[in-house]
């Protein structure tokens, strides 16, 4: 994939309010001028009051939802260390927001990781799962290769003995248009190493199904 280059490059931080996510490196004026063309395309007029400064508006909120194509799991993955403990972790219900990459509208649900360490006893922080879901999950996606991308980022960067990981979603493109049945909610697994274990594979399932919320 081309990145076009222009003056309107922003990288990372560069416009970030503080404590804002990071943002990618899109090219806000074609952005822009595409947004504003899709709103004459549709009848409306760009220069209206209230959608003068949409374009910018659209073009500020993309670098935020696909700022994960410039982030590297590696990274975020990056900070391990060692516990004594060999058996499963699991953290689940961790919220996440992605865009269906065939209409370009949200997708949303959480996701549910758990794995068991490897043999060199090796863990990352917890909060590392829920920004390893983002990396992914902040670009043009499908539900399922966003599970398995999570799945192989933690095979590839911490080498565990197992891994298992869960996405349930809602797609706006089957609620709001389509077929529109609000509702629905698509689930995907990936399984790796000793996860797919029938029981301890039945255990993982059973703790992510028990949620209470
Ligand atoms: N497998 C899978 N399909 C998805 C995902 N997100 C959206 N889709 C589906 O992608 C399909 C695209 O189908 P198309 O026939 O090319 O497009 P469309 O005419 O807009 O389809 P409808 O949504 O049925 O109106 C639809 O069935 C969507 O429900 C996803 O994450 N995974
Ligand atoms: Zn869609």
């Amino acid at each position: 994939m081309s990145i076009p280059v222009s003056t309107d490059l922003v990288g990372p931080d560069e416009e970030d309010a503080p404590g804002a996510p990071a943002t990618t490196q899109v090219d806000h004026a074609r952005i822009e001028a595409a947004v504003r063309e899709i709103l004459a395309a549709i009848g409306e007029d760009p220069e209206r009051d209230g959608l003068r400064d949409t374009p910018a508006r659209v073009a500020r909120a993309y670098a935020e939802v696909f700022s994960g194509l410039s982030q590297d799991p590696a990274e975020v993955l990056g900070t391990t260390f060692d516990v004594e403990h060999e058996e499963m972790i699991l953290v689940r219900d961790i919220e996440l927001h992605s865009t269906c990459e065939h209409h370009l509208v949200p997708f949303h649900g959480a996701a549910h990781i758990a794995y068991i360490p490897g043999a060199d006893g090796r863990v990352v922080g917890l909060s590392k799962l829920a920004r390893l879901v983002d990396v992914f999950a902040r670009r043009p996606q499908v539900q399922e290769r966003l599970t398995t991308q999570v799945a192989e980022a933690l095979v590839e960067h911490l080498d565990p003995a197992g891994v298992l990981v869960v996405v349930e979603a809602e797609h706006l493109c089957m609620s709001m248009r389509g077929v529109r049945r609000p509702g629905a909610r698509t689930i995907t697994s990936a399984v790796r190493g000793q996860l797919r274990n029938p029981a301890t594979r039945a255990e993982a399932m059973s703790l992510v199904m028990g949620r209470t919320s």
